[in-house]
């Protein structure tokens, strides 16, 4: 019968068949004993027929129990391991022993004990106990066999005194096999409390692992909060005066950035006269366009209100104003629809170029001068570039 048998019952078969082998070598080692007793004349009753049938079937006993466990028949039983089985021919072999030698039954008594050992870490106290009777009992009968037989050289006192230390040591052994057993039982009570814990501190560690996963995102969010201006998603000022502050230590001549200061003209009359929503509308479709004039580096952020602040590295004043420009018309092309009579607004841009003389490593020196150009834009008309003075006086003008 071949049966397809998970990994974990092929090994606890492999295990089996090696507890089999260890029975094996103990009936070879006892019956070697016997055997040499025989053949030195030391069991001067016993028969060539009686030591081969007791042979025979100890081997025929292990040969049942190798087929069983090879088969599979063993994992029908309770026990798989065929503890009790395999222990129970044992005692009865011992006992056919015991009949047949009657000068050395003092030896033979020990096989008892040799066989017991291989229950030590399964067998139950009442398990042992019922073993115990069992040898107990098969001894008897020898005895009162020997009696009744009138069997020569049977020494009465010597197999009572054996029978009362074989039923002595034997309660010894259920007692000593009872101890094993509740030790082994509470080490796999420990091993799976183990287990147990192994298992929960993993799932405290997923959760410790998820917890920090989901801070890292708040954490995350709330850092890209911390410097995003919720309305139009650009950068606020604390954040562009960051950025800005390290170029303005590192850099060392006018071409190596400009600044430009973005104002939405009259942009208080869009206010008043949409609402707020609608100057809300125009703040964030003026942040997309302006987004599509720039390139990857370049720096947009809402500096407040209705003011925003570009930042345009490796840009001299040719770059800047040309890039403010075409913001300006972009964005005075863009007609809103959604709002009534489809308006469409303007912008005023002041821009400067870094110089390192005058702005002393400092961002106000520079965005003020910026300032000063919008406010030049402003008062020229709006919707138009200046660029700071002293630095250059052209201006494009719509
Ligand atoms: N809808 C909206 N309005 C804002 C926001 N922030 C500031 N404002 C308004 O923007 C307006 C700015 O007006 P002013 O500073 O007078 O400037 P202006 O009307 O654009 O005039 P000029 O800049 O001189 O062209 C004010 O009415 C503010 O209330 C905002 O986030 N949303």
């Amino acid at each position: 019968m071949s049966v397809a048998l998970s990994d974990d019952i092929q090994n606890k078969q492999r295990i089996r068949i090696k507890r089999l082998m260890m029975g094996f070598a103990a009936y070879v080692v006892c019956g070697t004993i016997v055997w040499l007793y025989f053949l030195t004349n030391q069991t001067e009753h016993t028969s060539t027929a009686e030591i081969a049938i007791a042979t025979a079937f100890s081997l025929v006993v292990q040969a049942t129990f190798y087929f069983m466990i090879k088969s599979g028949a063993n994992l029908k039983f309770k026990d798989p391991s065929l503890t009790i089985q395999q222990m129970i021919p044992g005692f009865l072999w011992v006992t056919y022993l015991l009949s047949i030698t009657q000068s050395v039954r003092g030896i033979v008594l020990v096989f008892y004990f040799v066989i017991l050992m291989f229950g030590i870490f399964r067998l139950t106290a009442r398990q042992y106990l019922a073993l115990s009777v069992l040898a107990l009992s098969g001894y008897g009968i020898v005895i009162a066999h020997d009696i009744s037989t009138n069997a020569p050289q049977f020494n009465l006192t010597l197999n009572l005194v054996q029978l009362a230390v074989l039923a002595i040591l034997l309660i010894w052994f259920s007692y000593f096999g009872h101890e094993v057993h509740d030790l082994r039982n509470e080490n796999k009570i420990k091993k799976a409390q183990l287990i147990r814990k192994h298992m929960e501190i993993e799932r405290q560690r997923d959760e410790i692992h998820r917890t920090n996963n989901e801070l890292q995102v708040v954490l995350s969010k709330l850092s890209t909060q911390a410097i995003t201006d919720e309305l139009t998603g650009l950068a606020n000022r604390r954040h562009f005066v960051d950025c800005l502050q390290p170029y303005i230590e590192q850099a060392k001549d006018s071409s190596e950035f400009s600044i430009c200061l973005l104002d939405l003209d009259h942009f208080k009359q869009i206010n008043d006269r949409y609402g707020h929503n609608a100057g809300d509308l125009v703040l964030q479709r003026f942040a997309d366009t302006a987004k599509q004039c720039l390139r990857k580096n370049d720096l947009l952020a809402r500096y407040g209100g209705e003011e925003f602040i570009l930042f345009l590295p490796r840009a001299d004043k040719y770059a800047a104003m040309e890039c403010a420009e075409r913001i300006r018309a972009e964005f005075s092309k863009i007609i809103f629809e959604e709002l009534p009579d489809s308006p469409s607004f303007t912008l005023s841009v002041g821009v400067t170029i870094f110089s390192p003389k005058s702005d002393h490593m400092k961002s106000e020196n520079l965005i003020s001068r910026a300032d000063a150009a919008l406010y030049n834009a402003k008062k020229r008309g709006r919707n138009q570039v200046v660029l700071a003075e002293p630095a250059f006086k052209h201006h494009f003008a719509a």
